[in-house]
């Protein structure tokens, strides 16, 4: 007997993928070196699927089908190299290797064109939704050789997740594109969880709202235009009792955040582009502020920070909070998806933009009601540069300006920092205007260095001596 798909990396998202698959028929190989381990996968599969498990990669590639489609959950960078290199030899033309893994895209670039040649196909595929994503439906990013997708195609789309019974995947494009995606995905993540804590900083020590009243701030916002995955859980978060203490668990969170390194790679591949994303910048920026625990501890002993209470009308700064984190969310998107447009011309590889926004309506970190108003910006025009420039979105942007202004003027009134939420109204106040105080900054670097300038009203590169 032969079996449809291999995967190696049976770990929490590996195994769930794979039982995933197998609960939509499909016969399903996990490999691992650990007895243990691959009995316990088949102990854990739902009764009547076909899940194996095998010890050696010889048992694994000769039990699949042809050509073999192996998936890969292992620890990004070497790791994937050295699967690989064991995998090879024991490969034929046309077999089919997926990283989906949160691999860089280099990586993966390199692994495509060093396969290549082999005639072995290897695809970067993005995976969002985390355990349960995977396990019930998870939001796929599949990119690389369109031959080799056309064999997973079926199995993606019975795993992934639904929007009207649509599956939350497609082909993401050429070469790297399925993890470039997931990367902007990714750094678009880390902004709008920067911009949600912010929002909780505002309502908490601003507003000096408890957690049952946060509670129920976001359970409406999760019933109205913010309804999203990240709204969703933050709602949950709020009720969680610590067992240890009795005290709500998010009061004994340690205020240092983790990062594994994707929104960095989306701010260090934007500058090199150059795209100007900082909601992203600045959100992993302060991922790494907040690391500094200790010297922020000294530093508020220096200045003795008081946060001034927000005065205002309660339910009318709750209703302006909501708005305001609805325009910096939009934001945030506009910045990731500038991102990927211009990373898709420059790298060439035609990601088609309606199609990523569409298959993150579903099962991924970021999914929220707002993707369906992108889908339909980008069915109306492919080529959007920015969705910032879609007149259905730019009307809902602009209505809700007078609410980020107002809150964010009372957070500069508080001294609460909301780095995020300014840097959004900042992007957006910066990319709607048509003359930028840049003209000074050509003329600072003309005077210092004589590194010349262009005319409003001539064609041509100036210099001048601005000291005589
Ligand atoms: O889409 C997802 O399912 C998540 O984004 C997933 O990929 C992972 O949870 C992040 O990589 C965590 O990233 P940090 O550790 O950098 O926050």
């Amino acid at each position: 007997k032969l079996f449809d798909l291999g995967m190696i990396g049976i770990g929490v998202m590996g195994k769930n993928l794979l039982y995933n698959m197998a609960d939509h028929g499909f016969s399903v190989v996990g490999y691992n070196r650990s007895p243990e381990k691959t009995a316990a996968l088949e102990q854990g599969a739902t009764p009547n699927t076909d899940v194996k498990g095998v010890n050696t990669m010889e048992d694994l590639v000769k039990m699949l089908k042809a050509p073999r489609k192996i998936t890969l959950l292992v620890p990004a960078g070497k790791p994937v190299d050295d699967v690989v290199g064991s995998l090879l030899p024991l490969l034929e033309k046309g077999d089919i290797i997926i990283d989906a893994g949160n691999s860089h895209y280099t990586d993966t670039l390199r692994r495509v064109t060093e396969l290549q040649p082999k005639g072995i196909h290897f695809m970067g595929m993005g995976v969002s939704g985390g355990e349960s994503g995977a396990r019930l439906g998870p939001s796929i990013m599949p990119g690389g050789d369109r031959e080799a997708y056309q064999h997973v195609k079926a199995v993606l789309e019975a795993v992934s997740a639904k929007v009207n019974g649509e599956p939350c995947t497609a082909y993401m494009g050429k070469d790297a594109a399925g993890h470039y995606v997931k990367m902007v995905h990714n750094g678009i993540e880390y902004a709008i969880m920067q911009m949600i804590s912010e929002i909780y900083d505002l309502l908490h020590r601003g507003l000096g709202l408890d957690n049952d009243e946060l509670h129920e701030v976001f359970k409406t916002w999760n019933e109205g235009e913010l309804q999203s995955f990240l709204v969703e859980i933050t709602r949950d978060i709020f009720l969680k009792k610590d067992d240890k203490t009795g005290n709500r668990l998010v009061d004994m969170v340690l205020d240092k955040a983790g990062a594994k390194g994707t929104g960095k790679w989306t701010s260090q591949d934007a500058m090199d582009l150059p795209v100007a994303i900082p909601s992203i910048d600045i959100a992993v920026s302060l991922r790494t502020l907040s690391a500094f625990k200790e010297e922020r501890v000294k530093a508020a002993a220096i200045y003795k920070p008081v946060i001034e209470k927000i005065k205002a009308d309660k339910k009318q700064f709750i209703q302006e909070a909501g708005e305001g984190l609805f325009f910096c969310t939009i934001i945030a998107y506009a910045q990731g998806l500038a991102l990927l447009h211009n990373a898709s011309e420059e790298l060439k590889m035609d990601i088609p933009m309606q199609d990523v926004v569409k298959i993150w309506r579903g099962g991924c970190i970021i999914r929220s009601s707002l993707l369906e108003q992108f889908y339909q910006a980008y069915r109306k025009n492919p080529q959007l540069p920015n969705i910032l420039l879609d007149d259905q979105l730019s009307g809902l942007v602009q209505s809700k300006l007078p609410a980020i202004r107002a809150i964010l003027a009372q957070a500069i009134r508080s001294g609460i920092p909301a780095a995020g939420l300014k840097s959004a109204l900042a992007y957006f106040e910066a990319y709607t205007t048509e003359r930028m105080p840049t003209n000074l900054i050509q003329a600072q670097r003309d005077y210092f260095g004589a590194h010349t300038y262009q005319r409003i009203d001539e064609e041509g590169i100036f210099h001048s001596e601005w000291d005589q």
